[in-house]
């Protein structure tokens, strides 16, 4: 039977890259992991050996690092950018590359006012002021993600974030829906709503020459705001309800995005029954939750522009 080779790609997954950045003795870190994922006219080297075409994943990785020196890291957008663009322009038989960021955030550890043993002195403070311009502390908050795919022409951005936990111990009901006759759940007039929020937003700007490259750290920064404003100011009654403001908030505010998909888990937290105990437990005099780890509902759902193409894909979870 002949067969035909299908869509491929490759190139070095996962590389681990910290850039430190010294501005006299206060230092800012970049701590990203990034995927490139190569392809083009590669058929030779899958039919027959022939490696002509090969950049090797090891280049595409010592590029990731080189890099990041020469360039600095200004953020995951810009330098997946450069990746893309420099895979592709550079490399005749590679005509789309596709980098994949993930961002870890570190704050930096206060220290000021406090000494090792607890006690205070103004010498202990001015070197603590110190220490904490090279320490840090890992952000226990969200995952930051982008992923960029240039194929010579244009340039697509998706950025996003994953793992952010969110929580909302009141202002979320749940009630109305269909019931048959496997329907057990009580309709719920004050729950916990929670989940952890996985969002993906396409940018509409392509690299053209002469338009005006975003702002990718401030934009980060506000689409994040907007999301958890939007998820603590709407009065809920259904997660996917609570989706669709934070969408519609974030493409609301920034112009510069047409699209946005989240994939939301409902983080269950069922009321533990304490009538055995002769104790009453509801949500009004502050009640004890059971939270629940699997199964969990999953709510996903784009929000585009209006007269937007949607196109991030439905699965988020690889990006
Ligand atoms: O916000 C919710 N949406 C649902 O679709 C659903 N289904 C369910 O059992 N609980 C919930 N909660």
């Amino acid at each position: 039977m002949p067969t035909i080779l299908g869509q491929n790609q490759y190139g070095k997954a996962e590389n681990r890259v910290v850039k430190v950045t010294r501005e006299g003795g206060t230092h800012h870190l970049k701590d990203l992991n990034v995927s490139v994922a190569l392809s083009g006219d590669l058929d030779e080297v899958h039919s027959s050996g022939s490696n002509a075409h090969v950049l090797p994943t090891d280049t595409t990785k010592n590029t990731v690092f080189a890099f990041a020196k020469q360039h600095g890291i200004e953020s995951a957008e810009a330098f997946g950018i450069l990746l893309a663009r420099h895979f592709v322009d550079s490399c005749d038989p590679i005509t789309t590359a596709r980098i994949r960021v993930e961002e870890y955030s570190w704050e930096r550890i206060e220290t000021s006012g406090a000494n090792s043993s607890g006690a205070e002195s103004a010498a202990s403070q001015s070197a603590d002021v110190d220490e904490s311009e090279h320490s840090f502390v890992r952000k226990g908050q969200e995952t930051r993600t982008a992923q960029i795919t240039y194929d010579g022409e244009s340039v697509e951005v998706l950025s996003g974030l994953k793992d952010l936990t969110v929580l909302n111990s009141t202002h979320s009901e749940f009630w109305g829906y269909i019931k048959d006759q496997y329907t057990t759940l009580q309709e719920d007039y004050d729950r916990i709503l929670a989940t952890d929020v996985a969002s993906v937003w396409r940018h509409d700007w392509t690299g053209a020459a002469g338009e005006r490259e975003p702002d990718w750290e401030h934009s980060y920064a506000r689409a994040k705001r907007h999301m958890l404003h939007a998820f603590a100011e709407t009065y809920s009654y259904s997660l996917q309800q609570t989706l669709y403001q934070m969408g519609s908030r974030v493409i609301d505010n920034l112009p510069g995005i047409a699209e946005i998909r989240f994939s939301m888990p409902n983080k269950h937290h069922f009321k533990v029954d304490l009538s055995p105990f002769g104790l009453k437990n509801e949500a009004a005099d502050g009640a004890v939750y059971y939270a629940a780890d699997r199964p969990y509902g999953l709510i996903e759902a784009t929000v585009l522009r209006d007269g937007a193409t949607p196109r991030i894909p439905l699965d988020l979870t690889n990006l």
